[in-house]
């Protein structure tokens, strides 16, 4: 897990630095500079690089980069967009103010500026304090460097990026990207991810101190190795509350990413079809068929009580059914750690039923958590960490939004999953998901680990079946059986 700042964090980190730690603001910059001309240096030999700054610091650390560059033998060329500058970009741009080598960017001169050859081009227009979206001549710079053959690297975040929300429609498209200290949401999250390129995250001040930050990259998970001494019942029972006539499927994937995410007992409680699938496809589970209706679960919440369950998964392929209601809301509203999604979610959330108890992981897609919030798609697409963290906090639930970066909060605090891969966007991941992480709290796992935990997994593994298989054979049975290899 790394740490993200959202850009207000990272200007307060900034401040902290230079007014607290008393370092100068000049020398951050300097170090931001420094970071980039090594990502530079490492890839090409001294050659002619174009860079733009624009009128703050993301533009000052330009300047300082192009001074760097030239000593050590690069022919650079600043295309400035304003020279009325904040103090420390201003001290860097005085460097060349009695050279050649500076280029107002106006309209009339954009066209000789970016024909210019280059091999790099330093975008250092907008940074983390993009105010709004870019447009106009700023609009038509980044349209120039996106046209340019050279490889482009973005100072701290592609211009025109939104470092919270990582939206933009007019925005630079990076090779890479040079952040610093901390890498920030908008790197993450679509569309700003697809602009982002390569991430590189220097470091360029102590962190001791630091202010608080209450968002990460789950950008690594493992389980601990399992010791030698233990046994089934070590590894948690599982109860799955899945499947009706038509989507046995389901329950059969969510089994099995329960096993293989190491449950110790798995047993799927469904209706007398699924349960006749189940005992001829998977032999380490156990199935059993309860409620009156052969195919789905009509069921009271009272079949919990003989379950002797550490966790409970629900929801995949249960249908519509009002009658499996009453059971999913002893489930919802039970304290025992468990994960409901799917058909689950769409019941309760058709139902009104918003009640949960302690230790419950909801994991929606954005339109499974439209139905749930009452929020808009629009909201939920472009604020999606603001709208997850408000319905954890006010349900007291973790919730997992999936996505193709898959967001994790428990409304105090977050998370971003980036693994996967788009041959995950496929039915029955969901499924697989959801044993994965039910398997996970059976083990003792808290919620929100559980949960995290359960989209790296599933989306490492996801990427191991595309790297052997391409983008769009693998199955969610691919996800299982690459899980944790
Ligand atoms: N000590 C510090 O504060 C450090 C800051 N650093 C750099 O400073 C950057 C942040 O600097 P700033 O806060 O000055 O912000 P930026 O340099 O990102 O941009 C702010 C300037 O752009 C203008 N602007 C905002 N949106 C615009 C738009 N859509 N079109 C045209 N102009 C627009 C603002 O009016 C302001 O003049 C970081 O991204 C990073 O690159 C680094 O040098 C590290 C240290
Ligand atoms: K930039």
């Amino acid at each position: 897990m790394q740490f993200l700042a959202t850009p207000a964090q990272a200007a307060q980190i900034d401040r902290y630095m230079i007014e607290t730690l008393e370092i100068p603001g000049l020398l951050l910059m300097e170090q931001a500079a420094t970071a980039i001309f090594h990502e530079i240096a490492a890839l090409f030999p001294p050659c002619r690089v174009l860079l733009v700054a624009g009128s703050g610091n993301n533009g000052g650390d330009a300047w300082a980069a192009a001074r760097i560059l030239l000593t050590h033998g690069y022919d650079v060329a600043i295309g400035a967009a304003s020279l009325t500058l904040p103090p420390d970009a201003d001290a860097n741009m005085r460097y060349f103010s009695h050279t050649s080598r500076i280029t107002l960017l106006t309209p009339d001169t954009l066209d000789s500026f970016f024909s210019r050859d280059a091999a790099v081009i330093v975008d250092g227009l907008l940074g983390t304090g993009l105010s709004r979206p870019a447009s106009g001549l700023y609009g038509e710079i980044i349209r120039r460097i996106n046209a340019h053959p050279a490889k482009v690297v973005s100072v701290d975040i592609p211009s025109g990026i939104s470092g919270e929300t990582g939206a933009g429609q007019t925005a630079v498209t990076a090779d890479i990207t040079v952040t610093f200290q901390y890498a920030k949401p908008g790197h993450l999250l679509f569309p700003g991810r697809s602009h982002t390129g390569r991430l590189v995250v220097a470091k360029i001040g102590p962190e001791a101190g630091r202010p608080p930050l209450h968002l990460q990259w789950a950008d690594t998970f493992s389980l601990p190795p399992r010791a030698a001494d233990t046994n089934k019942g070590t590894y948690g029972r599982l109860a799955i509350f899945a499947g009706s006539r038509g989507m046995a499927g389901a329950a059969a994937l969510a089994a099995r990413g329960a096993l293989a995410a190491g449950a110790g007992l798995t047993t799927v409680y469904t209706c007398e079809y699924v349960q006749d699938v189940l005992q001829h496809t998977l032999s380490s589970v156990t199935a059993q068929a309860i409620g009156g209706n052969p195919a789905y679960i009509a069921a009271e919440g009272s079949v919990l009580e003989n379950c002797q369950a550490r966790a409970y998964a629900a929801g995949p392929g249960l249908g519509q059914h009002a009658e499996t209601l009453p059971l999913l809301r002893s489930i919802a509203q039970s304290s025992l750690p468990k994960v409901l999604d799917a058909d689950g979610l769409n019941l309760l959330a058709a139902d009104g039923s918003l009640s949960f108890g302690a230790n419950t992981v909801l994991t929606p897609h954005p339109k499974e958590f439209s139905r749930l919030s009452g929020c808009s798609m629009e909201d939920i697409l472009s604020s999606p960490l603001d709208t997850a963290g408000a319905f954890a906090k006010q349900h007291g639930v973790v919730l997992l939004l999936k996505g193709a970066t898959t967001i994790v909060s428990d409304g105090a605090k977050a998370c971003l999953v980036t693994a996967g891969a788009p041959s995950m966007a496929k039915g029955g991941s969901g499924d697989v998901l959801t044993g994965v992480i039910g398997a996970l709290l059976a083990q003792g796992l808290s919620p929100f680990m559980a949960a995290y935990g359960g989209a790296y997994l599933c989306g490492k593994a996801g990427e191991t079946a595309a790297a052997r298989k391409g983008d769009y054979a693998p199955t969610a049975e691919d996800t299982v059986y690459f899980l944790g290899r």
